[in-house]
């Protein structure tokens, strides 16, 4: 039924059936009873219709309506039989039928009654239109309005003086229910079709008005609310009411039809906002729909709908991008078209037991895509349940997450792994070498841990870069693999630091034999950047438990023990022994020792002698460091310098150099005589080189004519050339004098050196050493002197010590030189008076 009524009742009185609100009390007549005895019945039994029955059943209806259908004035008519004058057939509805169709049915058939049936379809009762609206919650409604709010129909004014008769007739006309009857006296009363059946069955049809109306007509004011009404009806059982307007005149009738006629179209319009209200809502969350579906269309995420048999029933674009099958291909299938086989029976299981049971799921899976590559993704599954709480549907969102994994595996990788060369790092490394132990203890057996160094790799990595130190550490790394066998593990503990573990081993004899195929690895020189670089390593190992029971006990000997094999040479192994560990204790002795020089600037500068080959006499100064320590004794620069660098004291200690340097110039300001200082490649990197220096020459008003500084090549980085030139500019440009120190020693070429600010250039003293003996020292010691002349360069020789050395210089065109041949380093004092001599 979809007629409007049907709409309205529906939402209203949801649930309700017919059974629910009919009345039971039947009353019925023969087909032969006359029209009076039958409206006799209904006045006894107070009801307004009255079923005709023969022996088939129900044949007929007549109701009160029908009453003004008469011509009352022909007083036969009351004893014409009821079913002529009676409706049929009688329009019946089940007693389940709900109230909404019944009213519906009522309204379609313009009826106002409906005989029930029951389940044989027997008659059971009667529903009027009264008792449907009557179930509505009618209460609200009625109190907010008053009488004014419904159409009032103006009332049909009867004069008292008409015969019942007569007004039925002008009901029937007007097609009224009832009438007000107008008294002389200006009384008002009432005829309605009810009375029509009582003065039918009283036979007083012929009567006049005044003597049968009732009176005096029940009132209301219109401004009085429906509610005021339609209690003031019920209370007296009347069904209709007199308006009265302001002067008290009646103004209208009020029928209890009226009324409901009214509520019902109250409730349409009210249904009607409420339907409009819920549509919109509909449109709206239609509107949500679509933005829902517009959101999973777009999601990154691939979206895929199954029903609860697991048959696909649509996917997003992310779907077909991520799985590779479109839509067309998936549609109808089941997931397991993305199944990687990856995954057990139980997995599978358990994923839809979690479903069934929480309607949620969600983690980690390995699914297939259309060209059969496997991924890894990370899914979420929910059921979708319908208004009542049933599963229609699942909904399926993953997404791709080899990336992710990827990164977490890299994530892992630079926690565990040396990113530069692959190997383990110094945490992996001390794990294995904890667990080796653990187990070396339990099983009684030996155990080693082996500590490489590479021997003058510094060197590389200041001469050519870091990018060329890099690749060396990544070859020496594949050599070490190389070297080592399945079950020992190879770390990179940082630096140029190496470790080898050797988890169970039979002895020295076994490490010396692993040692040497180490150490054999280097023998084939390195290629690096287009260079042929030969590389050596130290290497200390330590046993256990001959050395050490703990982890850092074994790798701080076998630390030891490659400082031992440094010393004595490097390019070899050595085992520890108690005093390599005594001179590993040396080594932080002195660490500790330098701090404090250095706080309590207790180094000294010396003055080493530069001579001019040609004349003899002192050209200029070196000044070289010295430090004696009360307990360590006099301690090489060498090795307190290269302690320094590492350390990052070196600034500290140049400074310290430099200042004293200068106030000694400014003391000797008379002899004028050129100092040159060794500066290290950290510190000419240092941005605070050239202001701390700038100080200190006005400090001590320097002429920084006087001034030299030796740098070695491995400040001349290709990587920084040219902050580097920048520095050496600004300095040139003060009027620093520059030199290249310990030249021949690493990769730079004189060209290259050509395009820097530099004066002049130190000959190593490797080079001089055997000269002049021996040939190829010769020959590159004569190429240095005659390319540097070319390039207008001073050459000093370093380290001559003989007669003959000099003479080989000095023809091969070399203008100055240093050694011992002239002199060796002296304190200022001494220094002094060598000047004053040379003077
Ligand atoms: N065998 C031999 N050696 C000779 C001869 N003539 C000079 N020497 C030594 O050669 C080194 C020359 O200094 P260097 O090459 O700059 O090498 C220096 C330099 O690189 C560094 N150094 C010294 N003083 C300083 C300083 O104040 N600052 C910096 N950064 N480095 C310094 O320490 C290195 C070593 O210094 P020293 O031990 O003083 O060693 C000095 C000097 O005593 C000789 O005829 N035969």
């Amino acid at each position: 039924m979809n007629s409007p009524l049907s709409s309205a009742l529906t939402p209203l009185s949801s649930g309700q059936t017919v059974a629910m609100v009919l009345q039971k009390n039947l009353i019925c007549c023969s087909p032969h009873n006359s029209v009076q005895q039958a409206a006799q019945l209904m006045q006894q039994h107070n009801i307004s219709c009255i079923l005709i029955k023969d022996e088939q059943g129900i044949i007929g209806i007549w109701t009160e309506s029908d009453c003004k259908k008469l011509d009352l004035s022909d007083n036969r008519v009351l004893q014409q039989a009821v079913s002529e004058v009676m409706s049929s057939p009688v329009l019946s509805v089940q007693q389940q039928c709900s109230t909404s169709d019944a009213a519906a049915l009522m309204k379609q058939q313009n009826v106002r009654r409906l005989l029930v049936t029951g389940p044989a379809q027997e008659a059971i009762g009667i529903v009027t239109q009264t008792d449907l609206i009557y179930q509505q919650p009618l209460e609200h409604y009625l109190m907010l309005r008053d009488i004014r709010s419904i159409l009032v129909e103006l009332p049909l004014l009867l004069q008292a003086n008409l015969t019942v008769a007569q007004a039925a007739v002008l009901m029937r006309q007007t097609q009224r229910d009832a009438a007000i009857v107008q008294f002389e006296n200006s009384e008002y009363g009432i005829v309605t079709e009810r009375d029509l059946v009582h003065f039918i069955a009283t036979d007083r049809t012929l009567c006049l008005l005044a003597e049968v109306a009732t009176r005096p007509l029940l009132t209301l004011p219109l401004h009085s609310s429906l509610l005021q009404a339609v209690r003031l009806l019920r209370e007296h059982g009347f069904r209709h009411l007199g308006v009265t307007n302001s002067d008290g005149k009646p103004a209208g009738l009020l029928s209890h039809n009226h009324i409901l006629l009214n509520m019902e179209h109250l409730y349409i319009n009210e249904l009607k906002a409420a339907l409009q209200a819920r549509d919109k809502a509909l449109r709206s969350s239609e509107s949500s729909l679509r933005l829902a579906s517009k959101v999973i269309e777009a999601s990154h995420d691939a979206v895929m709908i199954t029903d609860t048999a697991g048959i696909i029933q649509s996917v997003n674009p992310s779907f077909c991008k991520l799985t590779g099958y479109s839509a067309e291909e998936a549609i109808g299938q089941t997931p397991t078209l993305l199944s990687s086989g990856k995954h057990d029976g139980t997995f599978y299981q358990q994923m839809w037991h979690r479903l069934q049971q929480q309607g949620y799921w969600q983690g980690e899976i390995w699914n297939k895509r259309k060209n059969g590559e496997l991924y890894p993704e990370w899914l979420s599954i929910s059921a979708v349940r319908g208004d009542c709480g049933t599963v229609n549907q699942y909904a399926a969102i993953f997404s791709d997450i080899t990336e992710r994994k990827k990164r977490e595996q890299k994530i892992h990788e630079l926690a565990y792994f040396d990113e530069l060369t692959g190997l383990a790092n110094r945490r992996l490394y001390q794990d294995r070498l904890e667990q080796a132990l653990a187990n070396a203890k339990r099983h009684n057996h030996q155990l080693a841990v082996l500590f490489l160094d590479l021997d003058l790799f510094k060197r590389i990595n200041d001469t050519l870069g870091h990018q060329a130190g890099d690749d060396a550490l990544r070859q020496v790394a594949r050599r070490l693999q190389k070297a080592s066998r399945s079950g020992e593990s190879v770390a990179r503990l940082g630096g140029d630091e190496f470790t080898v573990l050797v988890p169970e081993c039979n002895g020295v004899a076994e490490i010396e034999k692993l040692a040497q195929r180490i150490v054999a690895q280097f023998e084939l020189p390195f290629h690096i950047q287009h260079k042929e670089l030969v590389l050596t390593t130290s290497v200390g190992i330590s046993i256990y438990p001959q050395h050490g029971s703990t982890a850092s006990e074994l790798l701080k000997f076998a630390d030891a023990a490659m400082y031992q094999a440094k010393e004595s040479g490097r390019n070899k192994y050595s085992f520890y022994t108690s005093c390599v560990g005594q001179r590993h204790d040396e080594a932080l002795q002195l660490e500790q020792a330098l701090r404090k020089a250095l706080a309590q600037q207790q180094l000294e500068v010396h003055y080493q002698p530069k001579i001019d080959l040609q004349t003899g006499q002192l050209h200029s100064l070196e000044a070289l460091v010295r430090w004696h320590d009360k307990d360590l004794g006099q301690v090489s620069p060498e090795r307190f310098i290269a302690i320094a660098e590492t350390l990052g004291l070196i600034q500290q200690l140049g400074q310290q150099v430099l200042r004293q340097v200068c106030y000694q110039l400014q003391a000797w300001a008379e002899l004028a005589v050129p100092v040159a200082v060794n500066i290290s490649a950290k510190e000419l990197a240092d941005p605070l080189f050239i202001p701390q220096l700038m100080q200190i020459l006005s400090e001590t008003a320097v002429d920084p004519k006087l001034l030299e500084l030796e740098i070695t090549e491995s400040c001349l980085l290709p990587e920084r050339e040219n902050q580097t030139r920048h520095v050496l500019q600004q300095l040139r440009q003060s009027g620093i004098r520059l030199a290249i120190d310990d030249f021949g020693t690493g990769y730079s070429s004189l060209s290259y050196l050509r395009h820097l600010p530099i004066n002049s250039l130190k000959i190593d003293r490797s080079f001089i050493k055997a000269l002049p003996d021996n040939t190829s020292d010769k020959q590159i010691t004569s190429a240095i002197i005659a390319m540097a002349n070319a390039l207008g360069l001073d050459v000093i020789a370093e380290g001559v010590e003989t007669q003959a050395q000099q003479e080989f210089l000095l023809a091969a065109g070399c203008q100055y030189g240093q050694g011992y041949l002239f002199g060796k380093a002296t304190n200022a004092t001494t220094t002094l008076q060598l000047l004053r001599q040379n003077l």
